[in-house]
C-alpha cells in the first residue's frame, strides 16, 4: 500500500480521532491527554460524569473551540476552531433556532447557510412530525423545537452528526420518538454518530460503539459487542477471581465480580453471566470515581 493508500484509507475508516487533545479554559483543564479513534459508521455512546469532558470533545470536534494541545482529526481534517467543519453537524442542549422566524424560514435560512443542503429531506423530517411549516418556532413545545433543530441538523446531510445531550428536556415519549427519527436517518446513509446522555437505557437500544470519558480523559472505548464479550459477571462466595478485576462488590456473603478477562472461568461455586451494557458502564465510571477521589 503507498503512503497516498494509506492516508485515504485512514480517512475512510476513523471518523474522528484525537492524540494527547487537551482543552484548557483558563485555570481548569476540561480535557486532557484525551486519546480516541471512533471508525466511521458507528452509532457511538459517549458517557462520563458531569464535569467530564464530554461537551468540550464535542466542542473540538464541531470546530468551535481551538484545542490547547495534543491534536483532532474529524473526517481526515484538522477543524480550525472557527465553525462546523463541511460534513460535521453538531446538536447541543441549546438549540440556536430563531424564535421570531417560521419553520418555513429556519429551512430557508438552513439552505441559504449549507452547501450540501437537502431541503426535501428536511422538509420531510418536518412533516413527520406533523408540524407546520408555517408556525413560529417560539409557538412550538420543546418537542417540535427539537425536531426542526435536528432537520436543521440532518439538512446538511453530514457524514459525522455530534449530539450533546439534545433530548434531555424531552418527555419520554418524544424522546423515543425523536430517537427513532434520529436512528432511522442514520441507519439510512451511514452516517457516523457521537451521542451523550447520562441515560443509559436510550443509549443500550441505539449505540453499537462506547466512549467513557472521565477526568478529561477516555477511560474505555470499543464496540459494544466486543466490550460486552471481553467482560463477565462473576457471582459466588469465597475466595474471587484475581485475574483482569474491574470491581469487585460484596453483599452479604456473596461478590459481585466485573472481570475484563475474554474468557474468563468462574471459580468452583461461582456462576458466570454477562453483563448489560448499563452494569458495564456504571461498574467502570465507579471504579473510575473512586479512582479521582483517591488521588
Ligand atoms: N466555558 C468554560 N469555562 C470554564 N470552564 C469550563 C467551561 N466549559 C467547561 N468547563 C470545565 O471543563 C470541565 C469539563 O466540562 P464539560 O462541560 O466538557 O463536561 P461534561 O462531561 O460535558 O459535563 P456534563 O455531563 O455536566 O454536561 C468541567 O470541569 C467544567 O467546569
Amino acid at each position: 500500500m503507498t503512503p497516498t493508500e494509506e492516508s485515504e484509507k485512514h480517512v475512510d475508516e476513523l471518523a474522528l480521532e484525537t492524540r494527547d487533545l487537551g482543552k484548557r479554559y483558563r485555570r481548569t483543564w476540561g480535557l486532557r491527554g484525551c486519546d480516541l479513534r471512533l471508525p466511521a459508521g458507528r452509532v457511538a455512546a459517549l458517557v462520563g460524569p458531569n464535569g467530564a469532558g464530554k461537551s468540550t470533545l464535542m466542542a473540538l470536534a464541531a470546530g468551535l473551540i481551538p484545542a490547547t494541545e495534543g491534536r483532532i482529526e474529524v473526517l481526515g481534517r484538522v477543524p480550525d476552531g472557527t465553525g462546523c467543519p463541511r460534513g460535521v453537524s453538531f446538536l447541543g442542549q441549546d438549540k440556536p433556532l430563531y424564535k421570531g422566524f417560521t419553520v418555513a424560514e429556519t429551512l430557508r435560512m438552513g439552505r441559504g447557510l449549507n452547501p450540501d443542503w437537502d431541503g426535501e429531506y428536511a422538509t420531510r423530517l418536518i412533516e413527520e412530525g406533523a408540524i407546520p411549516l408555517t408556525a413560529k418556532v417560539g409557538t412550538l413545545s420543546g418537542g417540535q423545537r427539537t425536531r426542526v433543530a435536528i432537520a436543521l441538523a440532518l439538512g446538511r446531510r453530514p457524514r459525522l452528526l455530534l449530539l450533546d445531550e439534545p433530548l434531555a428536556d424531552l418527555d419520554p415519549l418524544a424522546r423515543d420518538e425523536v430517537m427513532k427519527t434520529l436512528m432511522a436517518s442514520v441507519a439510512d446513509t451511514g452516517t457516523t454518530v457521537l451521542l451523550s446522555s447520562h441515560i443509559l437505557a436510550d443509549l443500550e437500544d441505539t449505540c453499537d460503539h462506547l466512549v467513557l470519558v472521565a477526568g478529561g480523559r477516555v477511560a474505555l472505548s470499543g464496540d459494544v459487542e466486543d466490550l460486552l464479550a471481553a467482560h463477565h459477571v462473576l457471582i459466588g462466595a469465597g475466595d474471587p477471581p484475581l485475574e483482569g478485576v474491574v470491581e469487585s462488590r460484596t453483599t452479604g456473603r456473596q461478590s459481585t465480580v466485573l472481570v475484563r478477562a475474554p474468557g474468563a472461568v468462574a471459580p468452583p461455586g461461582w456462576r458466570r453471566e454477562t453483563p448489560t451494557l448499563e452494569e458495564l458502564v456504571l461498574s467502570h465510571l465507579r471504579v473510575q470515581a473512586a479512582q479521582r477521589s483517591a488521588a
